[in-house]
């Protein structure tokens, strides 16, 4: 109430719900401030070592639910909201998702931010205050059309503006020599602003700070243009410089190669080396000597991979330290994560345009280059200037004190593709770190029927240590807790079907099998498998209607890159699908599809806790961990799956017997990716798989035409295996069925997925950064 008045200005009879939200809001944010300042005041005093995460991307989503679990206050706020009349649900779903992030590797940022908080270790994000986050996908005619997302349309409570902590940031411009030294003088420059967002961990013990940069212009507003009437021209400086941190660019695990995307990765990297630097001489004085002991620094992906070059420039040209002391310095600070072995993914940029927008650092890494190849004894394949590019992967790499693949199976790969030469030269470098996810938003806030269940079966200790769920093992054999299971999931899925029913008019069953498959739209990942497999089991109920078919309800969700025309016509073929099934009479009983569009982090908490059934068919080798497959393994869903990413550690942590295998290893993939006309040989071995693309062909799903151009892809191309891997997979998907008329048996396997979901907590695996990289 006295943020409601005070803060919102309002008395309760004309307050709307975004008034109640704020209210509720400001009230959890009070409660936070105490433990962020004291926490930044023990590490300030104590000098502790800081980490610092820098990425372009933190896939938050929603902050209010996390604050208020993390503050153990569920029940305290429940009964809050009731007194004042309030519905829970409607206040927390009016907040926007902070969709600053395009998939997996920004969410794990956001999960990594709050396993710190929950560790209590002193550290920092730093990442970009996009005005426009991720786009918002709706249908039209069964097409992807984009519209921006607009979150910061209102004002955010999360978020306390610090313009004291103000940097410039350079761009262009020529470098002079002056007295021997290398000056730079930028042609452009813009002003970096700080906006921290406080990350308060489980049973606020500590909160660390997110800090977001926004763009200013260096001058504000050019008045003699105004006064001339040259109204555009005046307020130019100020559009110019906010489309630095205007919109997040939509591409999942593809190179954007743009200038403005160049512009952007430099514009946070800068800002927070800068704040970095700062806060270190304040707290441990002039002598950067020392910085490696207390900034560990870990760059996600490469798209921060120019902080090699801007810490040598700084620790050079504004500190005067020599080029192989900072050199030195710098590697001893820096870390990278490699995230994606696609080729399309990794990072370069033509020499042109680097010299263009960055010409001092070119420079510097053509001495870095330089340096390596001379240390190193002139190897071949491993320079960093390859062909007029700069490779921002090998650049990392030779910056880098250690160097993380995110899965077991990944970082072997890294280490015997990609990044093999360079293995060979430095065999120390590269470690695994397999990626987690925070049980705190991703099983107790997502998943209340089955965490009220857990605590009264093992305690509540699961959630600040996830191992604990190994206690639930014993239990995998007591009907009691297994009806009390199945009661759980059940509560969601009904949860789930009256939403479906609400929003998009499908009448699911709870009784069926809900077959999940949420994540972006890439042709690795493979939805195209999966909608082939669900257009031959149709075929096949409608030759046998009265068989004895296991009802399943297939869910999608997922957006495509705009510019990915491949993944769109999928999302289009899955619509067209959906449409002709789901209003088939014969079939509908047995099978149904829904595609809610807009997924989003909001959207992944309702459908994981109702799904029976996770989707993780990636071609093998090319998924380099995912982490939607842990959440769905940490809220009892069973997977089908291929070997690989951490689909592998799933499997040998929960059991052969407990998990749907299908598929092409990733050696094997390689093999058969070789033999010429693979798919179409594929193909003409499998009935199920030629009737489906006969029937696309044949127009039962909306107008052919729209898919001539895929189905030929598949024929005569199919770069990730759906063909190689098809009878497999159907196969695999009827076992499933059987599986799943057995409830006993389905229920069992799904409490010991549960039980051995431990390894997957982001705890765990930022224990792993602390001890293998960070040494905090
Ligand atoms: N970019 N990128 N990489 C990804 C994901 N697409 O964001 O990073 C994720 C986080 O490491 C991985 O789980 C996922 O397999 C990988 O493809």
């Amino acid at each position: 109430m006295y943020h409601l008045t005070h803060t919102q200005g309002r008395g309760p009879e004309f307050a709307t719900v975004f008034d109640w939200r704020l209210a509720v809001s400001y009230t959890i944010r009070d409660l936070i401030v105490t433990p962020w300042m004291a926490g930044h005041r023990t590490s300030r005093d104590n000098k502790l070592k800081r980490v610092y995460y820098l990425s372009m991307e933190f896939l938050i989503g929603r902050i209010l639910g996390d604050a208020i679990i993390n503050l153990g206050l569920d029940h305290q706020m429940d009964e809050a909201l009731e007194s004042l009349g309030l519905n829970r649900t409607q206040i927390l779903e009016d907040e926007p998702d902070a969709a600053l992030g395009n998939g997996g590797l920004g969410r794990l940022a956001a999960c990594f931010m709050e396993s710190l908080s929950s560790l209590g270790v002193p550290a920092f994000g730093y990442g970009i205050r996009y005005e426009h986050g991720l786009f918002r996908q709706r249908f039209a005619a069964g097409q992807q059309v984009e519209t921006p997302e607009d979150w910061l349309n209102q004002p955010h409570p999360w978020e306390f503006v610090r313009v004291d902590y103000s940097y410039t940031i350079g761009f262009k411009g020529e470098v002079e020599t002056v007295d021997g030294h290398s000056v730079w003088l930028p042609g452009e420059s813009v002003v970096a602003r700080a906006y921290d967002t406080p990350v308060i961990g489980w049973q606020a013990n500590w909160a660390n700070t997110l800090r977001l940069w926004g763009a200013q212009p260096t001058n504000l507003f050019d008045l003699h243009r105004f006064n001339a009437g040259d109204y555009a021209a005046a307020a130019e400086p100020e559009a110019l410089a906010r489309t630095l941190s205007r919109v997040l660019y939509p591409d999942d695990t593809t190179d954007q190669g743009k200038e403005l995307r160049l512009k952007q990765e430099y514009f946070l990297t800068s800002a927070a080396l800068q704040d970095i630097i700062r806060r270190f001489v304040a707290e441990h004085g002039e002598d950067l000597a020392h910085l490696p002991d207390k900034v560990a620094i870990q760059l996600n992906d490469t798209h921060p991979a120019i902080a090699g070059p801007e810490l040598i420039r700084l620790l050079m040209d504004e500190h005067d330290l020599p080029f192989a002391q900072s050199l030195d310095l710098a590697r001893r600070t820096l870390n990278y994560t490699n995230h994606t072995l696609l080729p399309e993914a990794l990072e370069r940029w033509s020499i042109w345009l680097m010299g263009h927008v960055l010409p001092r650092h070119l420079q510097i890494i053509r001495m870095i280059d330089e340096d390596h190849r001379k240390s190193t004894g002139r190897p071949a394949n491993v320079s960093i200037i390859d062909h007029d590019e700069v490779r921002m992967g090998e650049l990392a790499f030779i910056m880098a004190g250690k160097v993380n693949g995110v899965s077991a199976l990944h970082t072997d790969l890294v280490r015997s593709t990609v990044f093999a030469d360079l293995h060979k030269l430095h065999p120390d470098r590269i470690v695994n770190l397999t990626n987690g996810v925070t049980p705190r938003r991703w099983l107790r806030m997502s998943n209340p029927p089955l965490a009220r269940l857990l605590d009264k079966t093992i305690g509540t200790g699961w959630t600040g240590d996830l191992d604990l769920l190994k206690g639930l093992a014993p239990y995998a054999d007591d009907g009691g807790f297994l009806d009390e299971l199945r009661a759980a999931k059940r509560q969601n899925k009904v949860a789930l079907s009256n939403g479906l029913l609400a929003d998009l008019g499908i009448n699911a069953d709870p009784e069926a099998i809900f077959d999940v498959q949420v994540k972006r739209m890439h042709e690795y990942k493979r939805q195209l498998l999966n909608i082939l497999e669900t257009i031959a089991l149709w075929h096949r109920i409608h030759e046998s209607p009265n068989g004895d078919w296991t009802p399943r309800l297939k869910i999608f969700g997922g957006k495509a890159a705009p510019g990915y025309w491949t993944a769109k016509t999928i999302i289009h073929l899955i619509n067209d699908v959906a449409k002709t099934i789901n209003d088939d009479p014969v079939t509908s009983q047995f099978l149904k599809i829904a595609y809610p569009p807009n997924y989003n982090v909001s959207m992944a908490e309702k459908l994981i806790p109702a799904a029976d059934l996770s989707e993780q068919i990636s071609t093998a080798g090319k998924e380099a961990s995912g982490t939607g497959n842990m959440k769905f393994t940490m809220n009892g869903a069973l997977t089908i799956g291929t070997l690989d990413g951490a689909n592998v550690e799933i499997r040998e942590l929960v059991g052969p017997d407990n998990f749907f295998l299908f598929g092409l290893t990733a050696a094997e993939a390689e093999t058969e990716k070789a033999k010429p006309g693979h798919a179409r040989a594929a193909i003409e071995k499998s009935d199920d798989m030629k009737i489906a693309l006969q029937l696309i062909a044949e127009g039962r799903f909306g107008r052919p035409e729209h898919y001539y151009a895929l189905l030929d892809r598949t024929w005569n191309d199919d770069p990730f295996l759906v063909a190689s891997d098809f009878d497999s997979y159907y196969r695999c998907q009827r076992s499933v069925d059987s599986a799943y008329a057995d409830h006993g048996h389905w229920d069992r396997m799904s409490a010991l997925n549960i039980a051995s979901s431990g390894f997957f907590s982001s705890d765990r695996t930022i224990r792993g950064y602390m001890e293998t990289i960070w040494h905090v």
